[in-house]
């Protein structure tokens, strides 16, 4: 379908506000089924997309499993990211392009005329490859940034609560609590994203896009953010984009190898367990990207 150009700012809107009925912080006697009720899937048919005339994905279809951690692999240039940034209506952001299919969270069109972008944006947040907190404001401010966004009005102890919450489940707590006034610039690239992350749970998502999000961290921060996502699987669904095979089998349940053979669209040659992708892979194709032949 072609898409509109939409409101830039809608962009980093990444999650959906909380309610009095859906507390952040979960009570404790919740039982983990119960939890892993509330997930969502998410599950593109037929994605085709466009930039310009240049075709770019051709019928690419992916479920992503309510709950689990979803890698998207493969060589630069097959369109991983243009996927990803579909998943939650950001490709509409191109002037110039447009795409066809459908992407169902939990059954329904996120493009269906009859549902808004900014709920879509709400439900599906993203990470960015590189940190981009605001500088300028302070780390509360950061993680209540998407709020003031969406318009959510909330008591200034429930803000405490959710600031804390956020930061806890961003693996930023610890560093930060003691200057949760001090400007979101002044943390590292490592914390920043961190920062990010808290950012994006604060209005709720239930998926959450990271397209390379440690790429331009060092190993260090790169393992905190992993043991991060492997965290907050338990209540959102995660599909990250990573060039770092070693990251992809570390932390996902199943990876999607996108692959576009020279001048053709990008389409995903195989799909499956990560550790089957990685020991016996089906494609000879998919043996060699993940033991580092090309790519
Ligand atoms: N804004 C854009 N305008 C025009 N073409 C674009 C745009 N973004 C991406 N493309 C093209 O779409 C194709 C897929 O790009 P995409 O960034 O999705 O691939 P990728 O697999 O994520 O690559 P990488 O791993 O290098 O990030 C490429 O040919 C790229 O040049």
């Amino acid at each position: 379908m072609n898409t509109p150009a939409v409101d830039v700012d809608t962009a980093t809107i990444p999650a959906v506000p909380p309610s009095p009925q859906a507390p952040l912080q979960l009570d404790p006697a919740v039982s983990v089924d119960a939890l892993r009720e509330g997930l969502a899937e998410l599950e593109a048919r037929d994605i085709t997309a466009w930039f310009g005339d240049h075709l770019v994905l051709d019928r690419v279809s992916l479920t992503m499993p309510a709950g689990g951690i979803t890698a998207l692999i493969g060589p630069s240039g097959c369109g991983k990211s243009t996927f990803l940034r579909i998943l939650n209506r950001m490709h509409e952001l191109v002037p110039s392009a447009k795409l066809a299919g459908e992407v169902l969270l939990d059954g329904e069109d996120i493009y269906d005329p009859s549902k808004r972008l900014i709920d879509a944006r709400r439900a599906i947040g993203m990470v960015f490859q590189k940190p981009n907190p605001f500088p300028a404001m302070s780390i509360r401010e950061n993680v209540l940034a998407g709020l003031k966004l969406t318009g959510t009005r909330m008591r200034r102890s429930d803000k405490d609560d959710l600031v804390e919450s956020c930061l806890i489940k961003g693996g930023l707590w610890n560093e930060v609590r003691d200057r949760l006034d001090a400007p979101g610039g002044g943390l590292s690239g490592g914390q920043q994203q961190r920062l990010c992350i808290a950012r994006s749970l604060a209005i709720r998502p239930r998926v959450l896009l990271m397209d390379e999000p440690c790429s331009a961290l060092d190993p260090t921060s790169t393992r905190v953010i992993e043991e991060t996502m492997l965290e907050l699987a338990q209540e959102v669904t995660i599909v990250i984009v990573t060039h770092n095979m070693q990251q992809a089998a570390r932390v996902s349940d199943q990876c999607a190898f996108f692959l576009a053979s020279q001048g053709q669209p990008g389409v995903i040659v195989e799909h499956g367990d990560t550790s089957a992708m990685f020991q016996s892979p089906q494609d000879s194709r998919t043996y060699d990207y993940v033991n580092g032949r090309f790519g």
